[in-house]
Protein backbone atom coordinates (compact mmCIF):
# COMPACT_ATOMS: atom_id res chain seq x y z
CA UNK A 1 0.00 0.00 0.00
CA UNK A 2 1.18 3.89 -0.99
CA UNK A 3 2.28 5.44 2.52
CA UNK A 4 -1.37 6.16 4.21
CA UNK A 5 -2.54 9.56 5.82
CA UNK A 6 -4.04 10.13 8.94
CA UNK A 7 -5.74 13.26 10.18
CA UNK A 8 -6.07 13.91 13.77
CA UNK A 9 -7.53 16.56 15.84
CA UNK A 10 -5.69 17.89 18.84
CA UNK A 11 -2.09 17.07 17.99
CA UNK A 12 -0.36 19.66 20.30
CA UNK A 13 -0.42 17.49 23.54
CA UNK A 14 -1.48 14.09 25.74
CA UNK A 15 -3.11 11.35 23.97
CA UNK A 16 -3.03 13.29 20.77
CA UNK A 17 0.49 14.12 20.63
CA UNK A 18 1.27 10.50 21.39
CA UNK A 19 -0.41 8.91 18.40
CA UNK A 20 1.21 11.47 15.70
CA UNK A 21 4.46 10.32 17.15
CA UNK A 22 3.44 6.36 16.87
CA UNK A 23 1.72 6.65 13.21
CA UNK A 24 4.78 9.20 12.47
CA UNK A 25 7.21 5.87 13.68
CA UNK A 26 4.95 3.59 11.86
CA UNK A 27 5.60 5.25 8.64
CA UNK A 28 1.68 7.34 8.26
CA UNK A 29 2.14 10.60 6.39
CA UNK A 30 0.28 13.28 8.95
CA UNK A 31 -1.93 15.81 8.80
CA UNK A 32 -2.84 17.55 12.24
CA UNK A 33 -5.42 19.71 13.51
CA UNK A 34 -4.76 22.17 16.47
CA UNK A 35 -5.94 25.64 17.87
CA UNK A 36 -2.63 27.00 18.31
CA UNK A 37 0.22 27.35 15.70
CA UNK A 38 3.28 24.40 16.39
CA UNK A 39 5.59 25.91 18.47
CA UNK A 40 9.52 26.15 16.99
CA UNK A 41 10.89 23.47 19.44
CA UNK A 42 8.18 21.27 17.61
CA UNK A 43 9.77 17.71 18.12
CA UNK A 44 8.34 16.27 14.97
CA UNK A 45 9.67 18.40 11.74
CA UNK A 46 6.86 16.58 9.84
CA UNK A 47 4.39 17.03 11.76
CA UNK A 48 4.92 20.73 12.06
CA UNK A 49 4.56 21.00 7.95
CA UNK A 50 1.31 19.28 8.24
CA UNK A 51 0.01 21.26 10.67
CA UNK A 52 -3.34 23.06 9.97
CA UNK A 53 -4.47 25.43 12.37
CA UNK A 54 -8.40 25.00 13.14
CA UNK A 55 -10.36 26.25 16.20
CA UNK A 56 -13.22 23.60 16.20
CA UNK A 57 -15.25 25.00 18.42
CA UNK A 58 -15.86 27.54 15.82
CA UNK A 59 -17.80 25.82 13.26
CA UNK A 60 -17.55 28.56 10.52
CA UNK A 61 -13.89 27.63 10.28
CA UNK A 62 -14.80 23.45 9.51
CA UNK A 63 -15.31 24.63 5.44
CA UNK A 64 -11.96 26.06 5.24
CA UNK A 65 -10.25 23.38 7.34
CA UNK A 66 -12.10 20.33 4.79
CA UNK A 67 -10.72 22.57 1.60
CA UNK A 68 -6.95 22.60 3.15
CA UNK A 69 -7.27 18.96 4.28
CA UNK A 70 -8.42 18.43 0.37
CA UNK A 71 -5.38 20.28 -1.25
CA UNK A 72 -3.11 18.39 0.71
CA UNK A 73 -4.39 14.72 -0.03
CA UNK A 74 -2.97 14.53 -4.16
CA UNK A 75 -4.41 11.31 -4.46
CA UNK A 76 -7.93 12.34 -2.48
CA UNK A 77 -7.59 9.02 -0.18
CA UNK A 78 -7.68 9.46 3.41
CA UNK A 79 -6.87 6.66 5.63
CA UNK A 80 -7.79 7.47 9.08
CA UNK A 81 -9.39 10.49 10.90
CA UNK A 82 -9.08 10.68 14.60
CA UNK A 83 -11.59 12.84 16.32
CA UNK A 84 -9.34 13.56 19.32
CA UNK A 85 -9.62 17.26 20.11
CA UNK A 86 -11.76 17.36 23.11
CA UNK A 87 -12.53 20.77 26.31
CA UNK A 88 -13.83 19.80 29.76
CA UNK A 89 -14.88 22.47 31.60
CA UNK A 90 -13.35 22.05 34.33
CA UNK A 91 -9.95 20.60 32.78
CA UNK A 92 -7.07 23.26 32.52
CA UNK A 93 -8.70 24.77 29.34
CA UNK A 94 -12.10 25.32 30.41
CA UNK A 95 -10.26 27.15 33.51
CA UNK A 96 -8.05 29.41 31.14
CA UNK A 97 -11.40 30.41 29.77
CA UNK A 98 -13.94 31.14 32.85
CA UNK A 99 -16.29 28.77 31.50
CA UNK A 100 -18.88 27.66 34.30
CA UNK A 101 -21.18 24.57 33.89
CA UNK A 102 -23.92 26.96 34.06
CA UNK A 103 -23.04 29.36 30.74
CA UNK A 104 -24.80 28.83 27.59
CA UNK A 105 -21.50 29.75 25.71
CA UNK A 106 -19.90 26.68 27.63
CA UNK A 107 -22.43 24.46 26.41
CA UNK A 108 -22.16 25.35 22.42
CA UNK A 109 -18.51 25.25 23.10
CA UNK A 110 -17.78 22.55 24.60
CA UNK A 111 -20.86 20.33 22.56
CA UNK A 112 -18.90 21.89 19.03
CA UNK A 113 -15.16 20.99 19.72
CA UNK A 114 -16.38 17.51 21.23
CA UNK A 115 -19.02 16.39 19.02
CA UNK A 116 -20.92 18.62 16.50
CA UNK A 117 -17.07 19.30 14.54
CA UNK A 118 -16.52 15.56 14.77
CA UNK A 119 -20.19 15.27 12.51
CA UNK A 120 -18.82 17.53 10.38
CA UNK A 121 -15.43 16.48 9.34
CA UNK A 122 -16.29 13.14 9.34
CA UNK A 123 -19.15 13.66 6.47
CA UNK A 124 -16.79 16.07 4.55
CA UNK A 125 -14.30 13.84 4.35
CA UNK A 126 -16.13 10.51 3.68
CA UNK A 127 -15.41 10.66 0.21
CA UNK A 128 -11.55 10.63 1.08
CA UNK A 129 -11.97 8.54 3.53
CA UNK A 130 -14.08 5.99 1.29
CA UNK A 131 -11.48 6.73 -1.50
CA UNK A 132 -8.98 4.61 0.88
CA UNK A 133 -11.05 2.50 2.54
CA UNK A 134 -10.72 4.70 6.03
CA UNK A 135 -11.32 4.66 9.57
CA UNK A 136 -12.76 7.10 11.92
CA UNK A 137 -11.59 7.06 15.47
CA UNK A 138 -13.84 9.06 17.67
CA UNK A 139 -11.74 9.90 21.31
CA UNK A 140 -15.16 9.24 23.60
CA UNK A 141 -14.64 9.24 27.94
CA UNK A 142 -15.85 7.12 30.66
CA UNK A 143 -17.70 10.10 31.32
CA UNK A 144 -19.87 9.07 28.39
CA UNK A 145 -21.39 6.22 29.94
CA UNK A 146 -20.88 6.63 33.45
CA UNK A 147 -21.79 9.59 36.11
CA UNK A 148 -17.89 10.68 37.04
CA UNK A 149 -16.79 12.81 40.01
CA UNK A 150 -15.24 15.52 37.90
CA UNK A 151 -16.26 15.30 34.18
CA UNK A 152 -19.38 17.87 34.25
CA UNK A 153 -22.38 17.63 32.98
CA UNK A 154 -21.44 19.19 29.34
CA UNK A 155 -18.69 17.08 28.35
CA UNK A 156 -20.50 14.18 30.06
CA UNK A 157 -23.21 15.08 27.51
CA UNK A 158 -20.88 15.31 24.67
CA UNK A 159 -19.20 12.05 25.04
CA UNK A 160 -22.47 9.93 25.38
CA UNK A 161 -23.47 12.19 21.96
CA UNK A 162 -19.97 11.29 20.38
CA UNK A 163 -20.31 7.55 21.58
CA UNK A 164 -23.90 7.27 19.61
CA UNK A 165 -22.57 9.12 16.61
CA UNK A 166 -19.84 6.34 16.13
CA UNK A 167 -22.51 3.80 15.73
CA UNK A 168 -24.80 5.77 13.59
CA UNK A 169 -21.72 6.49 11.54
CA UNK A 170 -20.73 3.04 11.37
CA UNK A 171 -24.06 2.12 10.22
CA UNK A 172 -23.96 4.61 7.15
CA UNK A 173 -20.49 4.33 6.30
CA UNK A 174 -19.80 1.08 6.78
CA UNK A 175 -22.02 -0.07 3.29
CA UNK A 176 -19.15 2.63 1.55
CA UNK A 177 -16.29 0.80 3.41
CA UNK A 178 -15.58 3.04 6.14
CA UNK A 179 -15.52 1.89 9.71
CA UNK A 180 -16.04 4.02 12.30
CA UNK A 181 -15.24 2.94 16.33
CA UNK A 182 -14.54 5.29 19.64
CA UNK A 183 -12.22 5.16 22.21
CA UNK A 184 -13.24 5.55 25.56
CA UNK A 185 -10.09 6.28 28.13
CA UNK A 186 -10.43 6.39 31.82
CA UNK A 187 -7.81 8.45 33.60
CA UNK A 188 -4.99 9.10 31.59
CA UNK A 189 -1.89 11.14 32.68
CA UNK A 190 -2.43 13.69 30.50
CA UNK A 191 -2.94 17.73 31.29
CA UNK A 192 -6.93 17.55 31.03
CA UNK A 193 -6.98 15.73 34.35
CA UNK A 194 -8.89 17.36 37.44
CA UNK A 195 -7.24 17.53 41.16
CA UNK A 196 -8.60 14.68 42.90
CA UNK A 197 -8.04 12.36 40.32
CA UNK A 198 -5.17 10.35 42.24
CA UNK A 199 -7.56 9.70 44.93
CA UNK A 200 -10.50 8.70 42.36
CA UNK A 201 -7.40 6.13 40.66
CA UNK A 202 -6.67 4.91 44.59
CA UNK A 203 -10.48 4.21 45.01
CA UNK A 204 -11.59 2.98 41.72
CA UNK A 205 -9.25 1.82 39.32
CA UNK A 206 -7.64 -2.10 40.21
CA UNK A 207 -4.63 -1.19 37.94
CA UNK A 208 -4.01 1.49 40.55
CA UNK A 209 -2.36 3.62 38.20
CA UNK A 210 -3.27 6.52 35.57
CA UNK A 211 -2.81 5.30 31.61
CA UNK A 212 -0.41 6.87 29.67
CA UNK A 213 -1.61 8.29 26.29
CA UNK A 214 1.33 5.72 24.86
CA UNK A 215 -1.24 3.34 25.13
CA UNK A 216 -4.10 4.99 23.99
CA UNK A 217 -2.50 5.49 20.69
CA UNK A 218 -1.64 2.09 20.73
CA UNK A 219 -5.47 0.84 20.57
CA UNK A 220 -5.84 4.01 17.98
CA UNK A 221 -3.51 2.88 15.72
CA UNK A 222 -4.75 -0.90 15.86
CA UNK A 223 -8.41 0.28 15.29
CA UNK A 224 -6.55 2.28 12.13
CA UNK A 225 -4.97 -0.61 10.81
CA UNK A 226 -6.23 -3.91 8.55
CA UNK A 227 -5.65 -6.14 11.50
CA UNK A 228 -9.20 -4.11 13.06
CA UNK A 229 -11.06 -4.88 9.81
CA UNK A 230 -14.05 -6.40 11.03
CA UNK A 231 -14.81 -4.21 14.35
CA UNK A 232 -17.14 -1.13 13.16
CA UNK A 233 -18.95 0.96 15.51
CA UNK A 234 -17.59 -1.00 18.63
CA UNK A 235 -16.60 1.70 21.81
CA UNK A 236 -13.04 0.40 22.82
CA UNK A 237 -12.89 0.96 27.35
CA UNK A 238 -9.12 1.63 28.28
CA UNK A 239 -9.76 2.63 32.14
CA UNK A 240 -7.56 -0.17 33.79
CA UNK A 241 -11.08 -2.05 34.61
CA UNK A 242 -12.56 1.48 36.49
CA UNK A 243 -16.19 0.95 38.47
CA UNK A 244 -16.98 4.22 39.03
N1 LIG B 1 -6.82 12.24 29.75
C1 LIG B 1 -7.89 11.60 30.13
O1 LIG B 1 -7.94 11.09 31.23
C2 LIG B 1 -9.06 11.45 29.19
C3 LIG B 1 -10.11 10.64 29.62
C4 LIG B 1 -11.21 10.47 28.78
C5 LIG B 1 -11.24 11.09 27.55
N2 LIG B 1 -10.21 11.88 27.15
C6 LIG B 1 -10.31 12.51 25.83
O2 LIG B 1 -9.10 12.33 25.13
C7 LIG B 1 -8.97 13.37 24.16
C8 LIG B 1 -7.58 13.96 24.27
O3 LIG B 1 -7.47 14.63 25.52
P1 LIG B 1 -6.13 14.68 26.37
O4 LIG B 1 -6.35 13.91 27.60
O5 LIG B 1 -4.97 14.38 25.54
O6 LIG B 1 -6.20 16.20 26.83
P2 LIG B 1 -5.41 17.49 26.42
O7 LIG B 1 -6.14 18.61 27.06
O8 LIG B 1 -3.97 17.30 26.73
O9 LIG B 1 -5.57 17.54 24.81
C9 LIG B 1 -6.76 18.02 24.21
C10 LIG B 1 -6.40 18.45 22.79
O10 LIG B 1 -7.58 19.02 22.19
C11 LIG B 1 -7.22 20.27 21.61
N3 LIG B 1 -8.34 21.19 21.57
C12 LIG B 1 -9.10 21.61 22.62
N4 LIG B 1 -9.99 22.53 22.20
C13 LIG B 1 -9.78 22.68 20.85
C14 LIG B 1 -10.36 23.50 19.86
N5 LIG B 1 -11.31 24.41 20.16
N6 LIG B 1 -9.93 23.39 18.58
C15 LIG B 1 -8.93 22.52 18.26
N7 LIG B 1 -8.32 21.73 19.17
C16 LIG B 1 -8.75 21.82 20.45
C17 LIG B 1 -6.11 20.80 22.51
O11 LIG B 1 -5.34 21.80 21.87
C18 LIG B 1 -5.32 19.51 22.75
O12 LIG B 1 -4.42 19.25 21.69
C19 LIG B 1 -10.08 14.39 24.47
O13 LIG B 1 -11.15 14.20 23.56
C20 LIG B 1 -10.52 14.01 25.87
O14 LIG B 1 -11.84 14.37 26.13
C21 LIG B 1 -9.11 12.08 27.94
Amino acid sequence: MAQPTMLLTGASRGIGHATVKLFQEKGWRLLTVSRQPVSEDCLWPMARESHIQADLSDLDQIDRLVATVRERLPDGALHALVNNAGISPKGPDGARLGVTESDAETWTRVLNVNLVSTALLARALLSELEAAGGSIVNVTSIAGSRVHPFAGVAYAASKAGLAALTRELAHEFGPRGVRANAIAPGEIATSILSPGTDDLVEAAVPLKRLGTPEEVADIIHFLCSERSAYINGAEIHINGGQHV
